[in-house]
């Protein structure tokens, strides 16, 4: 597991986690979302994630993955980012997201797609 292992519990500045697994020979990994984000305060239940991500061995390598919102609402939210090491060794992931709402039609279409950015960091507190 080179030096761009996203494997492991991470936060973003929402307050969600994810736990990502690790990532195969071809870079495909899997992982469980936990939202901090949701109108209702439902149990905190898990969506699962499923992305794509580099080895490269510089540990700075760009990866996609997709959220499906299923127990929450008929949404979905893609992330795409990059690893990165801040000035203090601390290991970050910069990424921009789509969040695409389920519309009852296409003259919703319009309004169905937000975008955004988030920053998640490591939390070490956690163990597997
Ligand atoms: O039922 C829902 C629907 C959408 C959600 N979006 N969360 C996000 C969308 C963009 C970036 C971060 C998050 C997050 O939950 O951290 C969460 C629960």
């Amino acid at each position: 597991r080179g030096k761009c292992n996203l494997a492991g519990w991470w936060q973003n500045e929402l307050g969600s986690e994810m736990l990502v697994f690790n990532a195969n020979s071809k870079g495909n990994f899997s992982g469980e979302y936990y939202t901090a984000v949701s109108s209702a305060q439902k149990p905190i239940e898990t969506s699962p994630l499923r992305g794509s991500q580099h080895l490269d061995e510089d540990g700075k390598c760009t990866f996609g993955f997709t959220v499906n919102w299923s127990k929450f609402s008929d949404s979905t939210t893609v992330f795409v980012g990059q690893r990165f090491e801040d000035h203090r060794g601390q290991e970050v992931l910069k990424t921009g997201w789509l969040l695409r709402h389920k519309v009852n039609s296409l003259h919703d279409d319009w309004q169905a797609t937000r975008v955004g950015t988030n920053i998640f960091t490591r939390l070490n507190c956690k163990e597997e």
